[in-house]
């Protein structure tokens, strides 16, 4: 596959090598100061950006009949215009939070650890993610992912926020350490005793391949998807 690459920082990078080892040519690099280039070239585009300009970049493939897989976090307030425009053009997109294999395992993980502590009012939730100092959004988009999976299987909250105590909102804590890759925790927590589940990521590799993975399940098929229709799980 001819593969573009929408932001060429330490994803982009990552996903460079494994595309190439995985027999795929890059096409295009496109990082801040390019404006004017030809994405038809490509036969799908992979975004890692940055929140201000993915869903220019998103908006650009899908305007160009280019498929798109987008795991830049930060930008989801314009999800559904996104989801709007793949339909009107007949397009093909998938946006994940965490594409690697093992933070979906754990997403389906979390959802099922909800549904068991629904009816055990004594137990509190909170969670931390901790990642890299020179992360530009928090909390991760992950950890969005995971407050949005306790809310959807849990009665006790129906919001999140960043470090907050309010009744039925999930706090997050968003934690800056020079050079983690990322780790997110789950913690239930009662007078008696506190169950965690968590997920560390010791490399960038599992997002890179995750997102490649997609790409090449994206490539032939139309219409908005997730992780879970790449990896069949869920
Ligand atoms: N879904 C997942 O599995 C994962 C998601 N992420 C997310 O991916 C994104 C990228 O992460 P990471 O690679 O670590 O970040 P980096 O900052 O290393 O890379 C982002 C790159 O985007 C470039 N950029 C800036 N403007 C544009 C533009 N207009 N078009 C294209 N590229 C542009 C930046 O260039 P410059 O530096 O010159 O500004 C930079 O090289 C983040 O949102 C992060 O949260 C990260 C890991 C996994
Ligand atoms: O910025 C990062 O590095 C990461 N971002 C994603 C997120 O916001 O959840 C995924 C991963 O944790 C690494």
């Amino acid at each position: 596959m001819n593969i573009a690459l929408l932001g060429y920082g330490r994803m982009g990078q990552t996903i460079e090598k494994i595309a190439i080892k995985r027999g795929h040519n890059i096409v295009l690099k496109v990082d801040k100061d390019d404006k004017d280039y030809d994405i038809t070239k490509a036969d799908v585009a992979i975004d890692f950006s940055i929140p201000s300009v993915a869903f220019g970049n998103i908006s650009n493939c899908l305007n160009n009949n280019v498929p798109v897989v987008s795991g830049t976090t930060g930008w989801l307030e314009d999800y559904d215009k996104a989801l709007s425009l793949c339909k009107e053009k007949n397009g093909a997109f998938i946006y994940a939070s965490n594409f690697s294999l093992g933070v979906n395992i754990f997403f389906e993980l979390n959802k099922t650890l909800a549904k068991m502590m629904s009816n055990l009012g004594q137990y509190n939730v909170t969670m931390e993610e901790i990642h890299h100092t020179k992360k530009l959004d928090a909390p991760s988009g992950t950890a969005i992912t995971l407050a949005e999976g306790v809310i959807e299987n849990n009665v006790n909250y129906d919001d999140w926020k960043l470090g907050s105590d309010e009744d039925k909102t999930i706090p997050i804590v968003a934690k800056r350490i020079e050079d983690v890759p990322g780790t997110h925790t789950v913690t239930y927590e009662s007078e008696v005793d506190s169950i965690s589940i968590e997920h560390i990521a010791h490399n960038r590799q599992g997002f890179a391949l995750g997102a490649v993975v997609a790409a090449e399940w994206l490539v032939g098929r139309t219409g908005v998807f997730s992780m879970n229709d790449v990896l069949n799980i869920g």
